[in-house]
């Protein structure tokens, strides 16, 4: 059996100092298995990214929390950067307009990985011919703007990746993109998590978008965790109302999975 890498338990996220403000996340229980792929699915503001930033500990400084999450396998708080690799929605927000391609990637392995400047741009090299960017050795001395969003997210990924974390986190990284790019995207995630065992945890809005890969999806709703499994499972027989609509809609929809396995929907 796989083992537990992240357990959440009794979880509550409150924003700021304002003790009217409603609280962000309430009282999630949720493992994450080692080198599972996890979506995490709901409408806006149901608490998803809050969800994904407390799990990185990059929760803004005032936040209130309660409950903890815990890291069985032992060891400190995983470092983001390091241990976590985070990629963000807008691919254009991430990345350092006035950074190289070359030295947005090199730097995480650099930084984390113990090696000079010289190796890690071969690695950076390397992450941008795994991502498929043409043209890499181009690519590497080039800016952000002289790239699609699409290849801009590969940026991001591979920049995330550098450091080569056991667990990367992607906070609705397709959101901005059109239909084709998203779903190269979402396999190009599927790929990289194959090959190198990471855990990935999704963050989606798009239910066919996680029924493409994803091994389970814990879906929210005002900041509650209402239903977790299987992803065929939950998409077969889903236990409450919330999730019985959202699968309901994607089947007015016919909206299909963008990639792979089977779909249930
Ligand atoms: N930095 C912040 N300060 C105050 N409130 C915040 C902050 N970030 C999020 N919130 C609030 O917390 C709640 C949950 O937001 P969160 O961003 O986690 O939801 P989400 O499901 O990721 O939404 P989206 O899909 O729109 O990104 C929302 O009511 C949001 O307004």
């Amino acid at each position: 059996m796989n083992s537990i890498l992240c357990a959440i338990r009794q979880l509550s996220v409150t924003y700021g100092k304002d003790t009217t403000q409603p609280a962000a996340l309430r009282g999630v229980n949720l493992d994450v298995i080692a080198g599972e792929r996890l979506a995490i699915i709901g409408e806006s503001g149901s608490g998803k990214s809050t969800l994904a930033r407390a799990i990185a500990g990059l929760l803004p400084e005032g936040s209130r929390v309660e409950g903890g999450i815990g890291w069985p396998s032992g060891g400190d708080q995983p470092k983001p950067g390091r241990d976590i690799g985070f990629i963000f929605q807008d691919p254009t927000a991430s990345l350092d307009p006035v950074l190289t391609i070359g030295e947005q990637i090199a730097e995480g392995a650099c930084r984390h990985l113990g090696i000079g400047w010289k190796e890690a741009f071969t690695h950076a090299l390397e992450l941008l011919h795994r991502v498929r960017i043409p043209h890499p050795e181009k690519a590497l001395k080039a800016y952000p703007h002289q790239f699609s969003g699409g290849q801009r997210q590969r940026i991001a990924i591979a920049a995330a990746i550098s450091a080569r974390p056991s667990f990367l986190i992607a906070d609705e990284p397709t959101s901005a993109l059109d239909m084709v790019v998203q779903a190269e995207i979402v396999s190009l995630l599927d790929e990289l998590v194959r090959e190198t065992g990471m855990t990935l945890l999704f963050i989606t809005h798009d239910l066919a978008l996680a029924s493409g890969f994803a091994d389970r999806v814990a879906i929210f709703e005002g900041g509650h965790l209402v239903e977790q499994g299987p992803t065929g499972t939950v998409l077969a027989a889903p236990q409450t109302t919330y999730a019985r609509s959202l699968i309901a809609n994607h089947l007015d929809l016919s909206s299909p999975p963008l990639i792979g396995k089977a779909s249930p929907l």
